[in-house]
């Protein structure tokens, strides 16, 4: 998990692109402004990061973490610039199949660089023996975002006449289940990601492409272990591989109380039901936000042992555990679980 660093990157029209669901809330309430956060949203991120730490050792757990992201306040390529956001969400770039490591092509520039942060951590497993791959990056152009979904979604501002789409996913829009990859592709950078990875990893593995979410499926859908799904309302699970339709579903409680108090002028990046990004530490105990108390009634039912944890900003910043962490196991993974 890297060191959160939060700066005013809302003129990127790539960022802008990607949270476009969150954003249009945030334009609807007036919540934009220039105004930098104040130190209070970075000293209790850490906090809460330290305490989640703090729990994943004390369940045996081998945290590593990436090099801190010290003060970047650009990143740029010969194509263009842009500011750099905070580099806290691990599963968003990468992600692992068995012994490989593939890192996924970034769809916000401000992200470009982010695997960097942890080039010394994987040369170490590489060096252990992991396979460790790239996807071609897209060059970021205008020309090649696909705005389809964002046409569909209440967009009305330019798009290129000339569109030349390239590859472009996270590690986050893909639920790995052993040898059954869903992967949610709501554009058509997304879905030439899904061919990518499916003719990469090849015939051992199926790569089931869905639409369920704007990008990362990990707000919307979790497996809680082999044939338990935790879903946001809202998701039709006729959407959903014929497999994994035959799994039992928790729909996710909603926390209808504000998560966290909108700092003045930074719009929330992720919406009131983040509090579904929980991480399953095994088949029994869950990782959950500690004020998430419909949720973790609904998991104990379930059969399942909440470990709450203190999560303050993640509306603010984009994610939830799931998000902040990459679990790599030294397990197969040519399971079929559907
Ligand atoms: N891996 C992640 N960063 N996932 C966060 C998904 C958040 C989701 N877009 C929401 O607004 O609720």
């Amino acid at each position: 998990m890297g060191t959160p660093y939060h700066l005013d990157y809302h003129d990127d029209s790539s960022f802008r692109m990607f949270f476009h669901d969150n954003l249009k809330d945030a334009n609807s309430r007036g919540v934009f402004s220039r105004r930098k956060p104040d130190n209070r949203l970075r000293d209790e991120c850490l906090e809460d990061v330290t305490e989640l730490i703090g729990i994943l050792e004390s369940a045996g757990v081998t945290v590593r973490r990436p090099q801190a992201l010290n003060n970047v306040p650009t990143v740029s390529t010969p194509h263009w610039s842009a500011p750099m956001g905070h580099a806290l969400m691990s599963r968003d770039n990468f992600l692992v199949v068995g012994d490989e490591i593939i890192e996924t092509p970034p769809l916000v520039r401000a992200r470009y660089f982010e695997s960097d942060l942890y080039r010394e951590l994987f040369t170490e497993y590489f060096n252990q023996g992991a396979r460790w791959t790239s996807v071609p990056k897209s060059r970021l152009l205008e020309h090649n975002f696909d705005y389809s979904y964002l046409i569909e979604n209440g967009y009305d501002g330019p798009v290129p006449a000339d569109p030349f789409f390239e590859i472009m996913f996270d590690g986050a829009q893909v639920m790995r289940l052993g040898a059954d990859l869903v992967f949610n592709a709501s554009t058509e950078n997304h879905r030439m990601g899904a061919r990518w990875l499916a003719r990469h990893l090849g015939p051992d593995y199926t790569v089931h492409e869905v639409n369920v979410a704007d990008n990362h499926i990990d707000g919307k859908i979790l497996p809680l272990r082999p044939g338990t799904l935790l879903v946001r309302e809202g998701v039709d699970l006729e959407d959903l591989p014929k497999g994994l339709q035959k799994w039992e579903v928790i729909w996710y409680e909603w926390f209808d109380k504000p998560v966290e108090s909108e700092q003045d002028g930074i719009p929330f990046l992720a919406s009131q039901s983040i509090g579904i990004n929980v991480l399953s530490l095994d088949e029994e105990r869950v990782l959950v936000q500690d004020i998430q108390h419909p949720l973790m009634r609904s998991l104990e039912r379930a059969g399942f042992t909440p470990v709450p944890c203190r999560w303050r900003h993640g509306r603010s910043l984009g994610g939830g555990f799931h998000c902040m962490t990459l679990d790599i196991r030294r397990r197969s993974t040519r399971t079929s679980y559907m």
